[in-house]
């Protein structure tokens, strides 16, 4: 039994009238609704979920997620180590799916860690455009990293920065920006009852302050004619409509859109819409929208999608484009690799970046990042040692069996895959040649080994090894 707060309880009852608070209450009763969402970059999610042998239901408002009953069994899966899924509550998967990303768009998501929406961006983005993913929390930060490096994103520029900085820095250059932004997540109670306690110390209050200040910033980012998300993961009036109703008031070139016609986006008419009556009354706040613990199988979230009219008066500000030096000699190294090893990526050398040895691969058209607490720009590639390129983990992962000579491709349920996501050393065929090759689960990537005389040495990140 969850202990809500007493605060809790008589503001729901009072936003939802006994008898639907009573309905409320009763769907905690219920197990959490966990889900998984797959990356569709990787793959398509039935031919996925055939591969796996399982028929899993599908959530109504996103079609590349999924209900899971056995959360531990899908955890463990060399497919999920692989980065072809991602775990995930169900209704959290609605504010990406919102973003509604195409490939080639400049996307932020301003509070990104650690990913949940970022993967889901980056995944639909398919390599074109540009990812931009922050979190203020550099610890938090590094969880956001890990996870787009192990979905094999290779567009994605991760930072952890002040809103206010970033915005200096991105004036109106997005095509959307999300702000998943931090609440008092009322949604999260089912899963975490220990929420209740940090409720109790932060309520609404500082976190409408703390969204609006976000909201702020987020908007000086978006173009003219581009699109602001906004998203929580709690029921509270204030932080919810309440947030929405005074950006509108402090922003007369938004306006709020329609995030579907109930149809297309779900079918089963279960999600609400946004109350009016429980901010300043704009009868626009009806366009923002509820998910319910009560109404369906999601623990709750709200979503408003916002655009800024086409011909918006220019907020001023320009962004500058990064300017790539001339890459060092010493990159001859990675030119070899790539020949030596039979790697076919068709790379474009005037977005090849090394800086500190480090060579990364920098989105299409990446703005100038001096001065910003930069986590990686790009696709980290690898390091320049001493007359010789070291290949990343992250390299692997955003490439695909197709465009390598030599790939060792072990099955999904081997127990060569488990060891080898172990980071244990492998026998191999002693008649293959030595060197570098990419190592499968499939024929999706998941790391490196180098073949030596029949033994595969891992090269699989430690930091990413399966315990
Ligand atoms: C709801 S969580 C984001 C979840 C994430 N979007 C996901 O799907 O995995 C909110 C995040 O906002 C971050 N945050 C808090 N204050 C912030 C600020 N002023 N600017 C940017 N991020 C902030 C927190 O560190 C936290 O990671």
């Amino acid at each position: 039994m969850i202990q809500f707060p007493e605060k809790f309880q008589e503001r729901m009852q009072q936003m939802l009238g006994d008898e639907e608070y009573a309905e409320f209450l009763k769907s905690y009763d219920l197990p959490f609704h966990n889900g998984l969402r797959i990356n569709t970059w990787k793959t398509k999610p039935q031919e996925l979920l055939q591969r796996m042998g399982v028929d899993l239901k599908q959530v109504p408002w996103n079609e590349t997620g999924f209900y899971l009953e056995n959360k531990k069994q899908f955890s463990k899966h060399p497919y999920y180590q692989g980065g072809l899924y991602y775990i995930q509550e169900a209704s959290a998967m609605l504010p990406a799916k919102l973003v509604n990303a195409q490939p080639g768009e400049k996307i932020l998501d301003m509070c990104a860690a650690p990913g949940g929406k970022s993967t889901a961006i980056g995944a639909a983005l398919k390599g074109e455009g540009l990812l931009l993913s922050n979190d203020i929390s550099k610890s938090r930060a590094k969880a956001l990293l890990r996870n787009l490096e192990g979905f094999g994103i290779i567009n994605s520029i991760v930072v952890s920065e002040y809103p206010e900085k970033l915005s200096r820095y991105f004036p109106e250059f997005f095509d959307k920006v999300l702000i998943d932004a931090p609440c008092s997540g009322e949604g999260m109670f089912h899963k975490e009852p220990s929420m209740t306690e940090s409720w109790l110390r932060m309520g609404s209050e500082e976190y409408h302050k703390l969204q609006m200040e976000i909201l702020t910033y987020g908007a000086k980012m978006v173009r003219p004619g581009g699109k602001l998300i906004y998203s929580t993961c709690t029921f509270s009036p204030e932080e919810d409509e309440g947030s929405i109703a005074w950006f509108l008031q402090e922003h007369p070139d938004f306006h709020l859109v329609e995030v579907d016609d109930d149809k297309d986006l779900c079918g089963c008419h279960c999600i609400d819409h946004g109350h009016p009556e429980w901010a300043d009354g704009n009868p626009e706040l009806t366009k923002t929208r509820r998910l319910w613990p009560h109404h369906l199988e999601g623990e709750g979230h709200f979503a408003a999608v916002l655009c800024r009219d086409a011909d918006s008066e220019p907020m001023g500000g320009k962004v500058t484009l990064a300017s790539v030096p001339k890459l060092p000699a010493e990159m001859e190294s990675f030119f070899q690799f790539l020949e030596t090893e039979g790697i076919h990526y068709p790379f474009d050398k005037k977005r090849l970046l090394v800086q500190n040895g480090y060579v990364q691969y920098i989105p299409e058209g990446m703005p100038e990042l001096k001065g910003l607490h930069i986590m990686r720009s790009g696709w980290f590639l690898g390091e320049l040692k001493k007359k010789r390129f070291e290949p990343s983990g992250a390299f692997a992962r955003g490439l695909t069996p197709d465009v390598c000579d030599k790939v060792i491709a072990y099955p999904g349920d081997s127990e060569e895959v488990v060891r080898y996501l172990k980071c244990e050393t492998l026998q191999v065929d002693p008649n293959l040649k030595n060197g570098w090759y990419l190592i499968c689960v499939d024929e999706f990537a998941l790391g490196w080994g180098k073949v030596s005389n029949g033994t595969l040495k891992n090269k699989y990140p430690s930091g990413w090894r399966l315990v």
